[in-house]
């Protein structure tokens, strides 16, 4: 594709669609922050070909416009953006966690020369910023597009070839189905994430021994707990009747478990994790992975010096880039385990072929 391309907001989101969209297609992709200092960063990370100083500079010129910004702010972008003469055709996307407010305040402030199609790719990380920004980040995810009865064929096509580039497996469904959906399977997990930390901090003031013993599974279920506070906020107020269902149904849920527990209801309890272990285990089997693009391999590993040396230079030689290295387990008298995470399945594939003759490795589904 073609044009000129403005990313409103340089963040971990916006920073990682303007990489993909350059990498891939000859355009020129400019780039607006309300924080000057991240445009010049962006900029300086080789994110965007130029800096925008106010919207108003390159919006007029944009054939695609991407708002990148917490969902709070896109509501004041779409009006900051209603204001301005843009070109006839362009097409206006976003990222935002939520749909419905967004898509509701676009086709009520934008003129109908202007394409609005919601968008909310189903990736990311705890982290934010565009230095945390990658090319790869969609890659495999879903990305969800939520055009309305109005939206032109057309428009909804380009924009997919736009966005083809980050390989992310796009769907398309209403505002308010989205909103029901990511509320359960990303808005609501967040508060239950915080909320066990909190149930953690709330003991650990009498036991401070709590926070050191936090491992594997409480550090896995809570990892998003460390996410954007500002943002999540946005999001739940945004999701606030669809989050407030879902608590009666949660509370319900653990009032039973509390009651199995009581009783002392071993069959119920048992099927309680049973029925749960059963379509948890169905997710893996399933095409495209939303809310992760992790590519890990695991590698059982001797404790003894040179061993990770051993392994990221075989990997550097053959010009294969870690993501992510960790031990997850090192004890003197047993082999430790090591997460080697890289950007791609391709990547992932090569460095199984390079190590798995010297070490044994495990990728899991
Ligand atoms: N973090 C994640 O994993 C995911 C986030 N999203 C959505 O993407 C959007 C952006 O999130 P992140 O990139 O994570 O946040 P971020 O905090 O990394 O970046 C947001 C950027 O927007 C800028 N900004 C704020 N208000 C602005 C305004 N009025 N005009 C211009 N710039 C403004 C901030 O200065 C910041 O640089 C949010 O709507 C979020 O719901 C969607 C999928 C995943
Ligand atoms: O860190 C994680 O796994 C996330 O949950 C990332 C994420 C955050 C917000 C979204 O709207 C979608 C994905």
């Amino acid at each position: 594709m073609e044009g000129n391309v403005l990313v409103i907001g340089l963040g971990l989101i916006g920073g990682s669609i303007a990489l993909s969209i350059k990498d891939e297609h000859k355009c020129k992709l400019m780039g607006y922050d309300l924080n000057q200092d991240r445009v010049r960063l962006a900029k300086s990370l080789n994110v965007i070909d130029d800096c925008v100083m106010t919207i108003e500079d390159e919006a007029q010129a944009a054939d695609l416009i991407i708002i990148a910004v917490p969902v709070t702010e896109t509501i004041a972008v779409l009006r900051e953006l209603a204001k301005l003469k843009l070109k006839s055709g362009v097409i206006i996307t976003d990222v935002g966690s939520t749909k419905k407010v967004i898509v509701d305040e676009a086709c009520n402030v934008l003129p109908d020369y202007v394409d609005f199609i919601g968008g909310h790719p189903m990736a990311g990380s705890h982290k934010s910023g565009v230095e945390a920004a990658k090319k790869d980040l969609f890659e495999n995810a879903f990305y969800v597009l939520t055009p309305t009865p109005h939206t032109s064929e057309s428009a909804i096509s380009t924009l997919e070839k736009w966005l083809a580039c980050t390989r992310s497996t796009i769907v398309k469904m209403n505002a308010e189905e989205h909103d029901h959906v990511a509320g359960v399977v990303s808005h609501f997990p967040h508060i239950i994430a915080s909320s066990l930390v909190e149930h953690a901090e709330i003991y650990h003031q009498e036991t401070p021994i709590i926070q050191d013993l936090a491992a594997g599974g409480f550090k896995d279920i809570t990892r998003i707990a460390s996410s954007n506070p500002k943002m999540w906020s946005d999001i739940l107020l945004h999701n606030r009747e669809g989050i407030l269902q879902q608590f009666e149904v949660w509370m319900d849920q653990m009032n039973r478990i509390q009651e199995s527990i009581r009783n002392s209801s071993r069959d119920e309890i048992y099927h309680f994790f049973e029925h749960a272990k059963e379509f948890r285990d169905e997710f893996s089997t399933r095409k495209g992975r939303a809310l992760a693009t992790y590519f890990d391999l695991f590698i059982d590993i001797p404790d003894s010096p040179g061993v990770l040396a051993e392994i990221t230079n075989i990997l550097a030689k053959n010009e294969i880039n870690i993501t992510n290295i960790e031990i997850i387990e090192s004890r003197e008298d047993i082999y430790g385990v090591l997460r080697v995470s890289f950007r791609n399945e391709n990547d992932r594939v090569r460095a199984n072929k390079l190590i798995s003759p010297i070490y044994e490795t495990y990728i899991l589904q």
